[in-house]
């Protein structure tokens, strides 16, 4: 190509190889999700890239879902997920989706099983365009989740903020999905607390060693709960999925609800199934938006040419 060619003379790398990942700008019921296809590359996607997309306005994200060619036989790919941050998260349930949907839209493949630092995952796209994915077990020990300190029963833990004598939250369900939950019950609405004044001294707590994701809940019915979350390595989101299933496990292992909730956070709903087998299957929607080439080094990017989706 002429235009690498002068770069390469000129000492420039050329810029077209360079944005030489494809990615799509999704939407898992508001969780802002970037699903980068590194299917053939060895390459990654560098912490820096991360930062450099998640500061620039039209890429903002919450995780990138990076794609890579499957490790382990039986698998479609494996997935690595990064945190706004550049932190890499085990498990993201909304970004699963959008993965399922960019994959199906290329062969009309219905059925994924992906590699994921949570473990397997399998996934399932319905008729309806709505996405099953079958999120695990829940773990509850105390070095699961992980705490840095024993705590017998994971169902309420000591822990709280707020004046001492009249905390604003306190004594949290934790659940691990992979990644590290602590779900703070409330009464009042939850948009009623400052999550984004106790999300980060929360996920920073020291019974945290590898931080976790916070979220407050409110039951609203023996099927339902309302759920606002502040992610780790990213701040407060529209929807968390392994949120909304830590929550679910949670509130079905207080006696809270049933084991079956429709968890509504600020994006919409997620139907949670924590089955009989101990898997925790979670089900909604995932949109796609917009999609372009980016580099994997540094984060600069180019739109391909199209409309851009209504969101849903
Ligand atoms: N949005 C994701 C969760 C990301 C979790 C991440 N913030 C972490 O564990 O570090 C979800 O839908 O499950």
């Amino acid at each position: 190509m002429i235009i690498g060619h002068i770069a390469a003379m000129s000492g420039e790398t050329d810029p077209d190889a360079r944005m030489s990942v494809p990615f799509a700008r999704m939407n898992g019921l508001g969780n802002e999700i970037v699903v980068a296809d590194l299917r053939g590359s060895k390459t990654r996607i560098s912490p820096q890239a991360a930062r450099a997309l998640a500061g620039h306005e039209a890429t903002r994200f919450d995780q990138i879902m990076a794609i890579h060619d499957p490790r382990l036989d039986g698998t479609d790919a494996l997935i690595r997920i990064i945190n706004r941050d550049g932190s890499e998260a085990e498990a993201c349930g909304n970004g699963t989706r959008c993965v399922v949907q960019a994959l199906g839209s290329e062969n009309g493949q219905r059925d994924f099983t992906f590699e994921t630092r949570a473990g397997i995952i399998i996934a399932h796209e319905a008729d309806d365009g709505m996405i099953t994915v079958d999120m695990g077990r829940p773990r509850f020990g105390w070095e699961d989740i992980p705490l840095a300190e024993e705590f017998r029963d994971t169902r309420a833990i000591e822990l709280q903020i707020g004046p001492i004598d009249a905390p604003v939250l306190h004594s949290p369900s934790v659940a691990s999905m992979g990644n590290p939950h602590a779900i703070f019950w409330v009464k009042n609405d939850v948009w009623s607390y400052d999550l984004e004044r106790f999300g980060p001294v929360l996920e920073h707590h020291p019974i945290f060693p590898e931080r976790a994701n916070i979220s407050i809940a409110q039951v609203t019915a023996s099927d339902s709960l309302t759920l606002r979350t502040w992610e780790r390595g990213v701040g407060l989101t529209l929807a968390c999925g392994s949120a909304a299933c830590a929550a679910a496990v949670s509130a079905a292992r207080t006696g809270r609800t049933d084991r079956a909730v429709t968890v509504t956070v600020p994006g919409g709903d997620l139907l949670i199934h924590w089955r009989e087998d101990d898997k925790v299957m979670m089900t909604g929607p995932a949109t796609w938006m917009w999609s372009g080439r980016l580099d994997p080094a540094t984060g600069d990017f180019v739109r391909d040419a199209q409309e851009e989706a209504e969101p849903a």
